[in-house]
């Protein structure tokens, strides 16, 4: 089998290049490429992988023309620069680095606040023009002072308690942040109103969504302390820019350390040249430490899926574990096979599909194998859909999905059972994995049977009658089809019965009306895996 390929499109440290090669993944280096659209549309075809920090925009057309393409790692926290509902329909895993550039960039949000305090970068441009203008740049102490949190997730944590290191009071406003996590890092959850009228310096730590975007606006500021000092080193956007640099220009805000912007990248901006503005180029994750954190980190996640199927810090798809991807295999192809095989029989509408894992599976990454059994199910419908796209083309078709788990075991001591409710009716087909790791079905629509699944099958029901096995065998056999296996179970003596026969051959439309003609039979359908 040939290497995975992987295309690194961005300025990552070199340690990725060296992780990639050692874990036995393909790299190609080309650090400018993100900046050229046209070309990485061009080139992107090629791999398997692409990793990038932010400079690289994967848009849907990137993605449209991203044919092999398996994974998107992000050396970083950001993803706003991947189009992920497009990957993800695309059945392309998005990940990140969540934690590896987290104290660098409250670090850098420090940094800024210290900058704002005591007007850094002004003193220094004055002192080094020989002006040395000593009581130009009177600054304020932060001992005391108010520091307001927007968003007390990974970065905004750090820099709660490095602000209570240095004898701040800190409030934070985050509608996620509980009651309890607030008292172990020693802030005050408060209200945004209540936040905004006790700060003296602000700093925002949120990702930029719906909710956050413009937190920061002309509204927000007339509620704010005068002589406030605000610092955002997480997401252009988050602030109104214009409303930011009329207040400076007023003297409402006193100062204001800005590291990321609306356009980026920013080579003009309303806030340039505002009095009382630090700003730095999307500088917040640029240290040495944190880039070779993220760069190792989100090389060796994607080195492990290509070549091992782990998932981890996925943004669009559950995480698998390097140690849990060997004893999830087998029930990863057991989940899949029952939905193909429930998916293969459904011809009316779906209404729900139920999954019920019982026994040992019901330890294990359910979520996963739930994906899985989505896959299967909705591919016999969909031209291609994969564990990464399936619970969201489900849920786009209005299929609902439950999951149960049970963890004592009955007659197997482990098996999946799904369910398809439909319009029409209920069926459900179950399987368990065997000590040699392959699936089997162990029971369909309540009727008990064992049975491998093989490439070419027939699933035929019928009245329990006697001599349906013999007319199915001449029939097959009459028309050069060789029966590689054939598995039985009926409800009862005289009830209702299935056949799952296993061919070498495809069987012909015209064969398929002949098997349906013989007396007895109900239903027969052909079936691939
Ligand atoms: N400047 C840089 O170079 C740089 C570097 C790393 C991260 N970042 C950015 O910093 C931000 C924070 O990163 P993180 O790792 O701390 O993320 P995180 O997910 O750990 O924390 C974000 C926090 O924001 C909170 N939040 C969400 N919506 C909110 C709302 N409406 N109001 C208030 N709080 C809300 C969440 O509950 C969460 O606690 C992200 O936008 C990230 O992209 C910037
Ligand atoms: O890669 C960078 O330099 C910025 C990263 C940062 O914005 C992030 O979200 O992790």
């Amino acid at each position: 089998m040939s290497k995975p390929r992987v295309l690194i499109s961005d300025a990552l440290s070199e340690t990725a290049v060296a992780i990639f090669r050692d874990r036995g993944v393909e790299v190609d280096f080309q650090p400018a490429l993100g900046k050229d659209k046209d070309a990485l549309i061009a080139a992107i075809g090629e791999y398997d992988g692409l990793a990038i920090r932010s400079a690289t925009k994967v848009t849907d057309k990137v993605i449209a023309a991203a044919n092999k393409l398996r994974v998107i790692g992000r050396a970083g926290i950001g993803v706003d620069n991947v189009d992920i509902p497009a990957a993800t329909a695309k059945g392309i895993i998005v990940m990140n680095t969540p934690f590896g550039n987290s104290i660098t960039t409250a670090e850098h949000a420090i940094a800024m606040m210290f900058a704002c305090a005591r007007q850094i970068p002004k003193a220094d441009a004055s002192t080094q023009a020989g002006k040395w203008e000593k009581s130009k740049f009177m600054g304020v102490e932060i001992t005391g002072k108010t520091l307001g949190i927007i968003g007390c997730g990974n970065i905004g944590s750090v820099v709660a308690r490095r602000a209570l290191g240095l004898s701040m009071r800190v409030v934070a406003y985050d509608p996620f942040l509980s009651e309890d996590r607030a008292a172990d890092l020693g802030v005050e959850k408060v209200e945004l109103d209540e936040l905004f009228r006790r700060a003296d310096f602000i700093t925002l730590h949120t990702p930029l969504t719906d909710r956050t975007r413009n937190i920061i606006s002309a509204d927000a500021i007339a509620k704010m302390r005068d002589g406030v000092r605000i610092i955002n080193c997480a997401r252009g956007g988050l602030i109104d820019e214009q409303a930011l640099r009329d207040a400076l220009d007023s003297g409402k805000v006193a100062a204001a350390g800005v590291d990321v912007f609306v356009q980026e990248p920013a080579k003009e901006n309303v806030l340039f040249g505002a009095p009382n503005v630090v700003c730095t180029p999307h500088l917040g994750a640029s240290t040495m430490e944190a880039q070779e954190n993220v760069a190792l980190q989100v090389a060796e996640q994607m080195a492990d899926y290509l070549t091992t199927g782990a998932v981890t810090n996925a943004l669009n798809m559950p995480s698998i574990s390097a140690e849990e991807a060997p004893r999830l295999t087998p029930f990863v192809k057991l989940a899949e096979q029952l939905g193909s095989f429930a998916g293969q029989l459904t011809e009316t509408g779906v209404r729900r599909v139920r999954i019920e894992y019982e026994g040992t599976v019901a330890e294990m990454n359910t979520k996963a194998l739930t994906s899985a059994a989505l896959t299967g199910f909705l591919q016999p419908l969909l031209q291609s859909v994969n564990m990464v796209s399936a619970p969201a083309a489900a849920k786009e078709r209005g299929i609902q999905v439950e999951e149960t788990r049970r963890e004592q075991h009955g007659a197997y001591e482990t098996y999946i059972r799904l369910t398809v409710v439909t319009d029409k009716q209920e069926r459900s087909v179950a399987g368990t994995v065997f000590a040699d790791g392959k699936p089997r079905i162990i029971q369909i629509k309540g009727i008990n049977m064992e049975a491998e699944l093989s490439e070419l099958m027939l699933y035929i029901t019928n009245n329990d009658k006697p001599g349906f096995i013999g007319r199915i065998g001449t029939l097959l056999g009459e028309n050069g089809i060789n029966i590689a296996r054939m598995q039985f179970g009926r409800d009862f003596e005289g009830g209702n019965a299935i056949a799952l026969v296993s061919v070498d051959h495809k069987i012909s439309p015209e064969l398929m009306e002949a098997i349906n003609r013989i007396e007895n039979v109900q239903q027969v359908k052909p079936l691939v895996f």
